[in-house]
């Protein structure tokens, strides 16, 4: 099956205009570009956090999001894996119950798959932990683990190891390099990390106030702001 990603958004923001096409195609595609300049948004167009004011975005024979034939499908059902910035992990709920919260067992005839998911982390050993108890790489994988349960076709990663020390970073690269070969989903990532862009990513794009920027983009600031409160939404409890 043919799982083709064809996104084409337009968004007025209040500095400029979010104006971007692109595609991809089982592979990691890296976004990068300085802060502010509309990556977390594509991110949340892509997974129906925010809604374009025009565009179309197709999942394979599967059409999420177009103005034209007025279609908005809502955020349960895109089938699209969401690892935030700081992994917004439910505090209350064990490590177990954090990755099953997206698996749908009316839907999914497979029970074991959850445990498979946990398995291929290394995390099943956390299954009874709450996140205040694991360390910053083990919750990173539990976030990539929750946004797997749900078998997506697509999978987003925000800034997915900006909270990892150097160290855990090189350790976390190699077991991402791993999952890349072992899973193969087509994966958008953004990055202010060269190094970690060209190591992970089979292709990158910069994007410059909202449109896709040819060069290079300089001096790419490391300042973050947070927009978790409004993208924790995508998992209400
Ligand atoms: N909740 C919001 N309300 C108003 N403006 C917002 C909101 N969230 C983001 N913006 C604005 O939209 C633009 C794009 O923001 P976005 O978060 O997509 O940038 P980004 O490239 O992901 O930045 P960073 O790298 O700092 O996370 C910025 O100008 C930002 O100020």
């Amino acid at each position: 099956m043919i799982d083709n990603i064809e996104v084409s958004l337009f968004k007025k923001l209040e500095f400029f205009d979010l104006d971007i096409s692109f595609s991809l195609e089982r592979e990691v595609l890296v976004i990068q570009g300085r802060s502010g300049s509309g990556k977390t948004t594509i991110l949340d167009c892509l997974a129906g956090i925010k809604s374009p004011d025009d565009g179309e975005i197709r999942v394979g024979e599967e059409t999420l999001f177009s103005t034209a034939s007025k279609l908005n499908r809502p955020i349960k059902s895109r089938g699209i894996g969401y690892v935030f910035q700081n992994y917004a992990l439910f505090p209350n709920m064990t490590v177990d119950e954090n990755i099953r919260f997206g698996f749908d067992k009316k839907k999914d005839s497979d029970a074991s798959y959850v445990d498979q998911v946990m398995d291929s982390l290394k995390i099943s050993h956390l299954k009874k932990r709450y996140p205040h108890e694991i360390s910053g790489g083990e919750k990173q994988r539990v976030a990539l683990g929750r946004a797997l349960s749900i078998r997506p076709k697509l999978l987003l990663l925000d800034e997915p190891f900006s909270a990892l020390d150097t160290d855990t970073k090189d350790h976390v690269y190699g077991e991402f390099l791993e999952f890349k070969k072992e899973w193969n989903i087509s994966t958008i990532m953004i990055t202010h990390n060269d190094d970690e862009a060209k190591l992970l990513g089979d292709r990158i794009i910069h994007i410059k106030d909202g449109k896709l920027f040819g060069k290079r983009a300089l001096d790419i600031e490391q300042d973050q702001h947070s927009t978790d409160i409004e993208r924790a939404c995508f998992y209400p409890a």
